[in-house]
């Protein structure tokens, strides 16, 4: 056994010893002055005197008696609105230095590297390990209250929503002489190790909020993010790229500048264009290059601003919150418009499905503001807020307003550029004879293809040799914007026959 393993037990094991022989000694002491005392006084003054001494210095006497303090770290915190973060870092703290020494063990999928069939092991329900720390013995008690109970809370969901009371925590017990070590030293340092822990063992995740049921813990559930688009396989103007790269950049470093100007630490990026342009794989390229995770947020799973917020209020920092589609989602833009008579009147003789309407999302425009602009948006700071539509002029001017969406970006129809990063990503060649007819056809403004179309020509649809394959889809892609231009034309003819 490592010296410093041998030494660390039996620093415990003192610890142990003298966790309970400091106990039996003020025990000791206090049974002393009590049969000295009690022979000498009348009984009844005797009682009332005790007892009076009793009542006053209980605190004081059970501090004699058990000079252990204990702190506990819950698993949520602040009105059970947040997951704590301490929790999680204590957690990770833990299973590297002291799950070890635990006998029952909870066991959750490894992060990093391929997670497979690797487990991280952490301490388990009523489990005690000890750690040592500056010649100091700590105790670790995993503990979990309330038994799965299951209650309506009056904070979320309209007082709709149901939680699981099952809330587990660490009770750290020291002795108070320590408490000034354990207190500035210890726990700092245990949520440094745990966060850089925490860190090495990162796994990217893919959160939703779609799809779960009234007695979930969180808000959100999660799979791992294993998008593979980065910026280098992204195809747009690279003078577009490097200026959204330099701005991820700037946000990524930014935390004291954002301090200085008295903003909060996040920003929004408005991405705009035609289906199949990229804006979801920019989102993941985004992800991938800043190493952060997603939030995907379902508007219409949201039942009530009150939701949102606490959804927002659930994100951790490091990450990107996403709003697809965001004209489609829920009527963002009409909330603020007064109905039409006529759309007013066929409203009210229509018959009222009562379970449709409990299901409708009540997300208005002014909760989706307040939780990316207002005051609980600098709740945890470094989020990016993303949203994308195909429909940027139906957008209500308020959401897209620079403050809350910072940059808008717009995703276009392929152009020649766009179609070389498409070419090496997919057939991997940088020049080709083809790529002349490929360079005219996409300088003409009217023929007008999605990078998703000139994707699917590229891709690989068999097993031919390499160079014969590239001809293939090039090939095939003239084809394809030839007959695009031919329609052009031939709509243009039947436009001007119809003027003449
Ligand atoms: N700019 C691009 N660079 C690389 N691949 C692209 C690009 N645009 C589209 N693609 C390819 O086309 C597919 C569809 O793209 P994507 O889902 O990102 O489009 P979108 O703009 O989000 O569309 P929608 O508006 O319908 O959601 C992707 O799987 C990707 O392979
Ligand atoms: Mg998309």
């Amino acid at each position: 056994m490592p010296a410093a393993r041998r030494m660390r037990r039996a620093a415990a094991a003192a610890g142990v010893v003298e966790r309970f022989a400091g106990m039996g000694s003020a025990l000791a002491g206090v049974m002393f002055v009590w049969s000295m005392l009690s022979p000498l006084l009348p009984r009844q003054l005797f009682e009332h005197f005790v007892g009076r001494f009793l009542r006053r210095h209980a605190r004081r006497l059970a501090g004699l008696v058990d000079p252990y303090l204990t702190v506990t770290i819950s698993e949520h915190c602040g009105e059970r609105m947040k997951l704590g973060d301490v929790y999680e870092q204590a957690k990770a703290y833990l299973s590297h230095r002291c799950a070890r020494r635990a006998r029952s063990l909870r066991a959750e999928r490894a992060a990093r590297d391929g997670g497979g069939d690797r487990f991280l092991l952490t301490m388990g329900d009523g489990e005690e390990v000890y750690d040592v720390f500056q010649g100091a013995t700590v105790w670790w008690n995993s503990v979990s209250s309330g038994g799965g109970r299951r209650y309506e809370s009056p904070w979320f969901g309209g007082g709709g929503v149901v939680y699981d009371d099952d809330r587990r925590a660490y009770r750290l017990l020291f002795h108070r002489r320590h408490r000034d070590l354990v207190v500035d030293s210890y726990l700092p340092h245990v949520c440094r190790e745990g966060r850089a822990i925490m860190l090495r063992n990162r796994r990217r995740k893919l959160f939703t909020n779609a799809g779960g049921d009234r007695y979930r813990k969180s808000a959100w559930s999660y799979v791992a993010f294993e998008h593979p688009s980065t910026f280098d396989t992204l195809a747009m103007d690279p003078a577009k790229k490097k200026d959204i790269m330099d701005d991820l950049d700037a946000f990524r470093d930014g935390k004291d500048y954002y301090a200085r100007i008295g903003k909060a630490w996040k920003r929004g990026y408005l991405l705009h264009g035609p289906p199949g342009t990229g804006k979801s794989t920019m989102i993941a390229a985004m992800a991938n290059y800043l190493d952060y995770d997603i939030y995907d947020v379902e508007l219409t799973s949201v039942a009530t601003n009150t939701d949102l917020r606490r959804l927002f209020i659930e994100t951790k920092g490091k990450s990107i919150i996403v709003i697809e589609d965001i004209d489609c989602s829920v009527d963002l833009t009409g909330k603020r418009k007064k109905r039409s008579p006529h759309a007013a009147a066929a409203a009210a003789a229509e018959p009222v499905d009562a379970a449709k309407d409990e299901s409708a999302s009540k997300v208005t425009l002014s909760g989706l503001l307040n939780v990316i602009d207002g005051l609980w948006s600098a709740c945890g700071g470094e989020r990016i807020v993303v949203f994308t539509t195909n429909h940027v002029g139906k957008l209500d001017p308020a959401l897209i307003r620079r403050g809350r969406m910072d940059k808008h970006i717009e995703m276009s129809y392929c152009c020649f550029e766009t179609f070389k990063i498409l070419a090496k990503n997919y057939l991997a060649i940088d020049a080709h004879h083809l790529f002349d007819d490929v360079r005219s056809l996409l300088q003409d403004a009217r023929i007008k293809i999605t990078p998703a179309d000139v994707a699917e020509h590229l891709m690989r649809k068999c097993a031919t040799a390499a160079a014969d394959e590239a001809a293939a889809c090039l090939a095939s892609l003239v084809k394809a914007l030839e007959k695009k231009a031919k329609g052009k034309e031939t709509v243009e003819e039947e436009e001007t026959v119809v003027d003449e």
